[in-house]
């Protein structure tokens, strides 16, 4: 009966005309820090386009339109939470209260993507869409592809083990932002080859020895923040299916996914001291309470590499398959959850990750502004001249 009244509820929030409730006053708003930047000019002619949408998109997209809206206009969420039987209010209180602290900028962009998705999949005039001219993301570190309601995200530099450079970390960003807002009701990330990935690509810090350090470090703090801050937020199931050994950040981020997936074959390991480095991707919160602290402390600060049974046998994987049968049985599997009820799988995601996605973020801050100053330390730069000279490997 509630979610007669709140689907009824919203129709009549949107109807006769649905699309024309956002129709707000325009602010002046900053620059965004994501590679693809939508300018004030961008967020306006989205309004306008929202407006002359002729299929009405559905009350999930309409709500997810008005907050980030609100997001992108006022911030985050800032009015006190509706009662239980305003559920429009509610509802509406409830999709802007998930976008958390979303910088107001990022909101933007993501308001103006998603009304150009919904353009192009409407084509409902004959005008120019906004943002026509820029060409939609082709990757070149990544292969990513949907199909059977899973949408696969493979890490695509094979010879390097799947080392994440910067492009990397931003592509893995955009599709992740596409996955969001795409058909598919899985999201699944694996790797090409025989590795899932040996973490942070150490090229990255070359440029670190050729001035400017602070700067960069800096730089790399902010990717770091934005791209945990990606899989803090992503609203559907995320499924990690780890083809391989995985290092550094490809490891510490499980712990952010809703289900991990690992071939027998697969190993765990975290060297931060050996790299001068402290522990990111929310770890330092989220694997002491997968684990045990002390657990926790043999892999974030001793660098103890599990196998994957051993990961398993701690929580940080879900299940483990022979190497041999690995791919046939997971996708299966994953195909067959993929037929659940889309909203359902999204919506019990939120209840679980909503009670921590403020902490999880703060953590994130912490833990890259903590990274930020290990960066400078010699131990980080003298362990990563080592790999880059070939003196020392894990
Ligand atoms: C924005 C900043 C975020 C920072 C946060 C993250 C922290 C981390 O992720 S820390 C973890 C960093 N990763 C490593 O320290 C792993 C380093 N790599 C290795 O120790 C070995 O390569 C590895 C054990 C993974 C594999 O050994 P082998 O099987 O013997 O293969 P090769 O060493 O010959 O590797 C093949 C090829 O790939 C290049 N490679 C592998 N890993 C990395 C890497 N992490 N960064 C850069 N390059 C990597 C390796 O150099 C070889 O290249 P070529 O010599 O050109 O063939």
């Amino acid at each position: 009966v509630a979610m007669a009244h709140l689907v009824a509820g919203l129709a009549r929030c949107w109807c006769p005309s649905p699309l024309q409730v956002i129709n707000f006053p325009v602010v002046q708003l900053h620059m965004s820090l994501m590679a693809m930047r939508a300018s004030q000019k961008d967020f306006e002619n989205a309004m306008n386009q929202v407006k002359l949408l002729k299929k009405d998109p559905g009350n999930e997209v309409k709500l997810k339109l008005y907050a980030l809206y609100k997001q992108a206009t006022e911030g985050p969420c800032n009015t006190p939470k509706p009662g239980v039987f305003d559920l429009i209010s509610k509802a509406k209180w409830d999709t802007w209260s998930a976008l958390g602290s979303l910088p107001k900028e990022t909101a933007r962009q993501n308001y103006v993507d998603l009304v150009s998705s919904l353009s192009s999949s409407s084509k409902s005039s004959g005008q120019v869409e906004p943002g026509a001219d820029r060409k939609p993301p082709g990757y070149e570190t990544l292969v990513v592809t949907s199909e059977d309601g899973i949408t696969k995200i493979m890490l695509n530099r094979p010879t390097k083990k799947n080392a994440m450079n910067r492009q990397m970390y931003h592509e893995i960003m955009l599709a992740l932002e596409a996955a969001s807002k795409d058909d598919s009701r899985i999201t699944v990330i694996t790797g090409n080859g025989d590795y899932y990935s040996s973490g942070n690509d150490l090229t990255n810090f070359t440029d670190m020895a050729s001035g400017k350090v602070e700067e960069l470090a800096k730089n790399s703090a902010i990717l770091l923040r934005n791209f945990v801050g990606c899989f803090i937020d992503f609203p559907k199931p995320l499924v990690a299916v780890v083809n391989g050994p995985a290092v550094g950040i490809s490891v510490t981020t499980l712990g952010l996914f809703d289900a991990v997936y690992s071939t027998d074959r697969a190993t765990f390991h975290t060297p931060f001291s050996h790299l001068g480095q402290s522990p990111e991707g929310c770890s330092s919160y989220t694997f002491p309470r997968i684990m045990s602290p002390s657990k926790a402390t043999e892999m974030l600060i001793f660098g103890k590499k599990l196998t994957a049974r051993e990961a398993c046998a701690q929580g940080l994987v879900t299940e483990v398959f022979p190497d041999s049968t690995f791919q046939k049985e997971v996708w299966t599997r994953l195909k067959a959850y993929a037929k659940l009820p889309p909203n359902a799988m999204r919506i019990s995601k939120e209840v679980i990750r909503n009670k921590e996605k403020e902490k999880l973020h703060a953590i994130n801050a912490e833990e890259c502004s903590v990274l930020q100053e290990r960066w400078l330390s010699d131990e980080c730069m003298n362990a990563v001249m080592n790999f880059l000279s070939r003196k020392a490997k894990l």
